[in-house]
């Protein structure tokens, strides 16, 4: 048993490939086809348009009159063309008397749009009929027999398969059928809704024990995802009956979702191909029960454009028959209900509706329990639109615990608000409501997140490109594909900003290049511009990363972390700011569930904040800090010489990427200040920068004007430091700027070390830190390295970026 559907005989190039799938079967079979792809909704709307009393009826004929008859052009030569187009034409002339007398009589009931429906099938049946050598047709209309609700008929089966069986119980050879079509018991015509040619092929299938159904489309077979969604979805080998239906009810529409049940039913195994693709093994349906090593999840999908609708009220509480009530009332008006949950107070019950029967809905309830809005035992009748149901779906499901678990907390970690959840007993199916305008988002955060993916994506949104921020963008490229490779862990680049240009793109922007891209394409950049775009696009699992020395950026990062994007940051500005503004941004993290990492704001790449954090959240208590935090300084004070004099030294670190863009905040002391802060309030420590004691070592007044004074000055001082240096040689001692905190008291200053001191020998930028603590008491925690440099600083931020991801 066979089925092609529209876009598989959509063309005289397709209908030679389905010639072609049909003459390679070794078997006989049974070819049911839809009409030609498009064909139905064109005759659809010539009809409306008659009743209309619009013209416009005529082009739509003249359109499927054209259509059918180039078809045959290039299918057939000669005079079996001619005879071809001859029945194409009676045909097409006969549907075109019925729209007419539409126009006339100004009447179209849901009896005429069934007998115009199924005039696709019946042309495209035909034809391939004629098409394929020693093919035969059989009119299924005949064979398939109904109720009489006109546009969504029920199927007789008992009647329907006997015909069935008398008519094609023998047959030998390949016999094609119009999908779709049916008719009632006075013969009139029905049909079996859209999409019903899939259901046609299993009715065959069913009546007939057919050992096989092929329904050949124009997908690969059933995919994890919508593709045009995600692009890592791919296509699902085997699926059970009961998979097949839930994902194709959700919004998959690979198949009709009627047509599961007479396959299950005899078990026939059901196959999804690709008839533009027929080697690829497409999806198989069969009723084999879930194999536990399959994933939890088999897939996911969604129907966007419904309506949320709650009834609540706390006289509903305990009162019998209120559901039986609501859904009788909607049964009624003929609303279909897709989804359904009520709280197990019973005080409110929320149902999913197509968002086009919300109105009517809505309407009915109110009318239904007018009396009980009237005297307050309902309170609310809400409706609730633009909204759009996911649902994940697998047999493996009731194997594995935590999957709802998962499921809420990833989704909850990435901003979307749940509306609704509903899960039914046999645990095949988890559905929830979400805004349209997350439904991208919760997506991909889904499929991600049941390994559906290949990969783990984390969306990295960049601002500022100088020395940190290039490089890092260099170790991502040369660290790309490793990561990708051996942790499944994809670090895309989604946007790219400097003080002047933006650059964003979801589908990710390539390193190599970007620079000129961003030149190209980019946008007027501004701080606030960059975060409401990085906001409005709404992408999970994403990062803003702040690689600038800028005042300004720490101002966007309440609303970013308020919207779910988690912050790393080079810089110290947030971080070491008054501590209630530190102490927000870290609660709005871990009430969003996102993370805001600076490790790189302490010794660079140095692993110190999590080494405290691990400390302190481990139970220990810092007693004291002493640390040499600045690498500027500290290569100053290694590398002053007698040939090097102290401004030499500045411009040097400055030149080696150690210094702040902005030297002057590492020379005032500011700069390890900030990290003092920072360290002493991630101790558990409540401290403001005024608490800070700093004892300067270049006068103010070097620090008051420009940054172009500044350079032009600060010679100035060489010569005295020049006099201290040699003071301090020749007492074998040497200059460290060490920052120190012990019993709520902090300082920051130059000292005068001795030989033996753990600072002495801190060579050139390096940076040494030690904690004394409860636990680390007689001998302190030591962490030393390098505490500058562009390089360890990016590796740093790199770290804190793959920390996001949880791998
Ligand atoms: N260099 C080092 O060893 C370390 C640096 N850091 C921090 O890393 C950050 C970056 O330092 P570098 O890369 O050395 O500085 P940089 O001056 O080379 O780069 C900063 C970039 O940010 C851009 N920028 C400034 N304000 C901006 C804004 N509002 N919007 C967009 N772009 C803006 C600048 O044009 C510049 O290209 C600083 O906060 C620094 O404190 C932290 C640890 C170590
Ligand atoms: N300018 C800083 C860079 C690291 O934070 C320093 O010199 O330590």
């Amino acid at each position: 048993m066979l089925k092609f559907g529209g876009t598989s005989v959509g063309s005289a190039g397709n209908i030679r490939k389905v010639k072609e799938i049909v003459k390679s079967q070794d078997d006989d079979a049974i070819v049911v086809v839809s009409a030609l792809g498009g064909i139905t909704d064109k005759i659809l709307n010539a009809a409306k348009m008659a009743i209309l009393g619009t013209d416009y009826f005529n082009t739509e004929l003249t359109m499927i009159r054209e259509r059918h008859e180039a078809v045959v052009d290039q299918l057939f030569d000669g005079e079996r063309k001619e005879a071809v187009k001859e029945q194409v034409s009676q045909l097409l002339d006969e549907l075109e008397r019925v729209i007419v007398g539409v126009s006339m009589i100004g009447e179209l009931t849901d009896k005429t749009l069934d007998k115009i429906g199924g005039f696709g099938e019946r042309l495209s049946s035909y034809i391939i009929s004629e098409f394929i050598d020693d093919a035969s047709w059989v009119d299924s209309s005949k064979l398939i027999k109904t109720d009489s609700a006109f546009g969504k008929a029920q199927v007789n089966f008992s009647l329907t398969n006997t015909l069935v069986k008398a008519a094609l119980g023998e047959f030998k050879g390949i016999c094609i059928a119009p999908g779709f079509v049916a008719s009632n018991a006075e013969g009139e015509y029905t049909t079996l809704g859209r999409g019903g040619s899939d259901y046609t092929a299993a009715i065959y299938a069913a009546a007939l024990d057919a050992s096989v159904l092929e329904i050949w489309t124009d997908v690969d077979g059933f995919m994890t995802a919508d593709p045009r969604v995600i692009s890592k979805a791919y296509v699902i080998e085997s699926l059970s009956y009961a998979e097949a239906m839930e994902l194709s009810h959700f919004g998959a529409k690979v198949i009709y979702p009627p047509t599961i049940l007479p396959v299950y039913k005899k078990g026939i195994p059901t196959y999804i191909k690709n008839t533009l693709n027929p080697q690829a093994p497409g999806s198989l349906i069969t009723s084999s029960q879930a194999n536990a090593k399959d994933r939890p999840i088999k897939g996911i999908s969604s129907i966007s454009n419904i309506s949320l609708i709650t009834v609540q009220g706390l006289g509903m509480v305990g009162v019998t028959g209120i559901s039986m009530r609501l859904f009788s009332a909607l049964a009624l008006q003929n609303i279909n209900v897709i989804l359904i949950s009520q709280a197990s107070s019973e005080n409110s019950i929320s149902i999913a509706v197509d968002t086009g029967k919300a109105d009517a809905a809505e309407q009915a309830i109110r009318s239904e329990f007018e009396r009980e809005i009237m005297n307050g035992r309902i309170n609310k009748v809400e409706v609730e639109n633009e909204l759009s149901i996911v649902a994940i779906v697998g047999e493996n499901m009731k194997h594995s615990t935590g999957i709802a678990g998962k499921l809420f907390n990833t989704i909850g970690k990435n901003g979307v608000n749940i509306m609704a959840i509903a899960q039914g007993a046999s645990e095949l199916n988890i559905s929830w409501v979400v805004k349209n305008s997350d439904l991208r988002k919760t997506l991909n955060v889904v499929h991600e997140s049941f390994f559906l993916s290949e990969n783990m994506e984390v969306n990295v949104f960049l601002l500022g490109m100088g020395l940190v921020g290039g490089n890092l963008l260099t170790q991502i490229q040369q660290q790309q594909e490793k990561l990708l490779k051996e942790k499944r862990l994809k670090i895309k680049l989604v946007g790219v900003a400097n003080s002047r240009k933006m650059l964003l793109d979801r589908e990710g922007i390539a390193i190599d290049g970007f620079r000129d891209r961003l030149d190209a394409e980019g946008q007027a950049s501004g701080l606030k511009a960059y975060k409401d775009a990085i906001i409005e696009m709404n992408i999970f699992n994403s990062v803003f990363v702040d690689c600038t020395a800028s005042n300004e950026s720490p101002t966007v990062y309440a609303d970013l972390l308020n919207a779910n994007v988690s912050i790393v940051t080079a810089n110290k500005v947030a971080a070491s700011s008054d501590y209630d503004n530190y102490r927000k941004l870290k609660s709005i993290a871990k009430t969003k569930g996102v993370k805001f990492l600076f490790e790189t704001n302490v010794g660079a790449g140095l692993p110190i904040i999590n080494t405290l954090n691990d400390l302190v959240n481990s139970g220990d208590k810092i007693l004291k800090i002493e640390a040499v935090l600045s690498g500027t300084l500290n290569y100053i004070f290694n590398t002053i010489s007698a040939d090097v004099p102290l401004s030499k030294t500045i411009q040097l670190a400055k030149e080696e990427g150690y210094s702040e863009p902005d030297p002057r905040i590492d020379l005032s002391g500011i700069d390890v200040v900030r990290k003092l802060l920072i360290l002493v309030r991630e101790s558990g420590y409540k401290i403001e920068k005024e608490d800070v004691l700093i004892n300067k070592f270049i006068p103010d007044a070097y620090f008051d004007g420009s940054i172009d004074d500044f350079w032009a000055n600060i010679s100035q001082v060489d010569a005295d430091f020049e006099q201290r240096r040699q003071r301090l040689e020749a007492e074998k001692k040497c200059w460290r700027f060490v920052a120190k905190y012990e019993n709520g008291q902090s300082e920051v200053g130059l000292q005068e070390v001795e030989q033996g001191h753990p600072f002495y020998d801190l060579q050139g930028s390096n940076n040494l830190v030690m904690f004394t603590s409860e636990r680390y008491n007689e001998f302190p925690m030591i962490i030393k390295g390098y505490g500058a440099g562009a390089a360890v600083t990016a590796a740093g931020v790199f770290a804190d970026i793959i920390r996001v991801s949880n791998i």
